[in-house]
């Protein structure tokens, strides 16, 4: 893989100090945070002690890093090679292990006996620690058993930001959650009694938990980065942190203190805050990097071409993010670019049970097996209880896959993966199933109170963008129940219903909306909002016309006479003819006997080609046959009315061939082509030729009659204009010369012609059309057509009366 320019550039800036490197998702930020650590290995690492780290946020992303750094070695013949080799000079690490290395030192070296304690842990002692505390601020009501969850995320961040004292705490901006300002409820506003009460709150739950032997995870970070202050120098000379914009102040601390300054040494952020998905982040929510001491002025550089996705899934995914005003006012925001790759649109799909959605799963893999390894596709879910429950399902009909364990993750075994969304960071496959987007699970509603619901659409919508981002090739998305609202206010034209079909998922239209109701007999029937929703579908994305479609079409079958839902008709050889039947079911309650019922109405009409059944959330499309095909045919011009006159020219000037349609209700718009190119051609519709009449009329000796019809052609096409007359041929004797019964030919009056014209001659006072052959005295008239015999005639018997320039025909 060539980097593009600015890549390079940053991969091989002089280190000085810090900077940013900032970029849309799969804009090559770690590809070339990856290629930066040899190219300081070999320029900007002189020193024994010098020692390059590359900090990843999670350790699938760290497996993921050295995968792709394995690969990278191989490509380019193994120069990357030395990289894991030699630990001494590089550490490519996540900064959890980096920092629980720096805590087990700092107990040991004070001799602290403290465990990290779990989740339940937490939450028990944090009710303790609240009946401790929630007296003493009788006037606020959040500090209550009932807000344990919240209030265990607030104490979390309060260590997370390693604020020390309650004055801080008091003033500090609490970006996410709500502050009492723009009409948002009184919670966390500055200076309040709620916020001395939560951070007592803090001290009690840490007492609490430290009386048990245990610690939290961010409070063994802060452990770890009092280890390293007291270090008192830092052990990296280059440190690049990805996915910086989701690391808490106390590593962003952590990994300053850890960090060694010299005169060529470097510390780079690279970030996306549109990709912050921890409510815990410091930057990633939009503060500064002053706020750690960064100054960042004419220190960023910027990624914008998204190389990892299609276009399609790319505009479907930014469009989820473009009106979230609290992903794009922030001063990092960066917009995609994107490159001219293009794919299918995302697919997605509703289920009413997880088990249909598991048998979509198993059905839709078999099928991709055909194009895809296993290994290549992989299924997201934002709940790890979901991916376990697939991983079980997926086994049992046959298909081999995986949970990406963190640690242990193999990308090459073919297997499918199946990983959490926050996991799914920095990765990507080929195929993405991102499943279950429903109501309740994404943004999750359960575990925050309705002051939060802001923090968590934002937070939710970014980690969705993050799984639709992840996607080389193919998107799929599935809800099972309720569609999460991040669907439902997506546009579908964005999406489809199925793979190689053209039909955007269902969407229900209003009363207000539908179309063709004079057809309708029930318009608040079930029933009718797939119709309705089906109108739509075949009008806007097949386009075929609303004047075309029929409701409760009849179909005679022996005796007895049906009704099919929607007949799609067209134009055929100017007679109006069923096309595509459609059959509709109401929402979600299976197509298995509307398929058979449309097949017995394909067989009861000879005319009709196609047909689809759908219940809005299956769909099938089939031939008259029955036979399943992916798509049904969009609408054709000839399947219309034809609103034009179309000719074929044929200029025996110079032997070209041109199509000239004129609009029906406006002769002046005249479209000319050349048949052999299919250019349009721009001539000047200029001259008026007058119609005579047949061949057998002759062309008149005096110029000086008015004739009532006129031909309007180009210029090009005639030699002189007054000299130009128009005839309708009766006979068939220039067929094999392309000229036919009623088609008229253009004459230029003269009265010599040369071997081989085709002229018009007058023998004993009758015009005809021949072709001239002079042969000494006399001369040879000769038909294109082996019916008729050669006419031998003597020079002075046969007048020429014109000659045949060019023809004429309908098409
Ligand atoms: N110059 C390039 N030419 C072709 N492909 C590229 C180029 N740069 C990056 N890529 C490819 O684009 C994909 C995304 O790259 P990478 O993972 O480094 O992006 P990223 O910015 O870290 O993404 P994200 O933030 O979404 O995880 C990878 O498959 C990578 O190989």
């Amino acid at each position: 893989m060539k980097l593009n320019m600015e890549q390079r550039r940053i991969v091989e800036l002089e280190p000085n100090g810090h900077m940013m490197v900032k970029g849309v998702a799969g804009s090559g930020k770690t590809t070339v945070a990856i290629r930066r650590i040899s190219f300081l290995q070999n320029h900007y690492s002189h020193e024994e002690d010098d020692t390059i780290l590359l900090v990843t946020y999670n350790k699938t992303l760290l497996q993921y890093i050295k995968y792709q750094y394995q690969k990278l070695a191989d490509e380019e013949q193994e120069k990357y090679e030395q990289l894991f080799a030699k630990e001494s000079e590089v550490e490519i690490v996540t900064i959890d292990s980096l920092m629980y290395k720096y805590f087990t030192q700092h107990i040991r070296r004070l001799n602290l006996s403290l465990k990290p304690s779990n989740n339940m842990l937490d939450h028990k002692v944090m009710i303790k620690a609240i009946h401790h505390v929630q007296h003493k601020y009788p006037k606020s009501k959040i500090i209550s058993p009932k807000n344990s969850l919240f209030l265990l995320d607030e104490v979390t961040w309060i260590n997370a930001c390693q604020i020390e004292d309650v004055a801080t705490y008091q003033q500090i901006d609490r970006t996410g959650r709500a502050s009492g300002g723009s009409g948002a409820p009184q919670k966390l506003s500055r200076n309040s009694d709620l916020r001395a009460g939560i951070f007592e709150l803090m001290e009690t739950f840490n007492e609490l938990l430290a009386k048990e032997g245990y610690l939290t995870f961010k409070q063994m970070n802060l452990l770890a980065l009092q280890e390293a202050q007291q270090m008192n120098h830092g052990k990296y000379t280059h440190v690049i942190i990805d996915e910086s914009q989701d690391l808490t102040k106390v590593q962003l601390e952590f990994l300053k203190c850890i960090y060694q300054e010299k005169a060529y040494s470097s510390i780079m952020f690279v970030a996306d805050n549109t990709q912050s998905i921890y409510s815990q982040s410091w930057l990633g929510k939009g503060r500064p990097y002053t706020s750690i001491g960064y100054d960042m002025s004419g220190k960023s550089r910027i990624l914008s071409k998204n190389y990892r996705t299609t276009t399609e899934i790319s505009k479907a995914a930014y469009q989820l993010i473009e009106n979230d005003s609290s992903i794009n006012a922030n001063v990092d925001f960066v917009k995609p670019s994107l490159i001219d790759r293009h794919g299918h649109p995302p697919i997605y799909r509703f289920f009413t049970s997880s088990q249909n959605q598991i048998n979509f799963l198993i059905k839709e893999i078999q099928t991709l097996t055909n194009d895809y390894r296993y290994a290549e596709i992989c299924i997201v879910a934002k709940e790890k209880r979901i991916i376990e429950s697939v991983s079980q399902g997926l086994q049992s009909g046959g298909i081999a896959c995986e949970i990406l364990q963190s640690s242990e993750a193999n990308f090459e075994s073919d297997k499918v993966k199946l990983v959490t969304m926050h996991s799914i960071k920095g990765l990507e496959f080929k195929v993405i199933f991102l499943i279950d987007l429903n109501e309740g699970v994404i943004p999750n509603t359960r575990l925050y109170d309705l002051d939060e619901e802001e923090m968590m659409d934002s937070e939710d919508r970014k980690l969705l963008y993050v799984g639709m981002t992840r996607a080389n090739e193919l998107l799929y998305m599935s809800s099972v129940n309720k569609p999460t609202k991040f669907i439902k206010e997506m546009n579908m034209e964005y999406l489809r219903m199925q793979r190689d079909c053209q039909l955007r998922p269902f969407q229900s239209i209003g009363i207000q909306g539908y179309e063709l109701t004079n057809q309708v007999t029930d318009l608040n029937s079930k029933e009718e909002v797939v119709r309705q929703w089906l109108i739509r579908e075949l009008y806007q994305t097949y386009g075929y016309p609303l004047d075309l479609l029929e409701l409760e079409f009849p179909v005679q079958q022996f005796s007895k006479k049906g009704y099919i839902d929607i007949a799609v008709q067209i134009y055929a050889k100017g007679e109006i003819v069923p096309y595509i039947f459609a059959e509709v079911k109401r929402f979600g309650s299976g197509i298995q006997d509307a398929t058979q019922q449309l097949k017995s109405y394909l067989e009861a009409n000879s005319r009709v080609r196609y047909g689809i059944v759908t219940d809005g959330i299956d769909v099938i499309c089939m031939d008259r046959s029955g036979e399943v095909l992916n798509d049904l045919p969009k609408c054709q011009p000839q399947f219309l009315p034809e609103t034009k006159n179309r000719k074929l020219y044929v200029n025996l000037k110079n032997n070209k061939k041109y199509s000239m349609s004129t609009e029906l209700d406006n002769e002046n718009i005249v479209e000319i082509t050349d048949v052999e190119s299919g250019l349009l051609v721009n001539f000047d519709m200029k001259c008026k030729i007058p119609l005579i009449g047949d061949v057998a009329a002759g062309v008149p000796i005096s110029i000086n009659i008015v004739y009532d019809s006129v031909l309007t052609l180009p210029k090009e096409w005639v030699v002189s204009e007054s000299n130009s007359f128009a005839l309708i041929v009766t006979g068939d004797s220039m067929k094999d010369a392309g000229i036919d019964k009623g088609d008229v030919v253009i004459v230029n009056r003269q009265q010599s012609a040369s071997n081989g014209d085709i002229v018009i001659a007058i023998i004993d006072e009758e015009a005809t059309m021949k072709k001239f052959m002079p042969m000494g005295d006399s001369i040879l008239l000769l038909s294109e057509n082996p019916k008729y015999e050669p006419i031998q005639m003597k020079k002075e018997d046969v007048l020429i009366n014109g000659k045949v320039i060019g023809f004429m025909k309908n098409q």
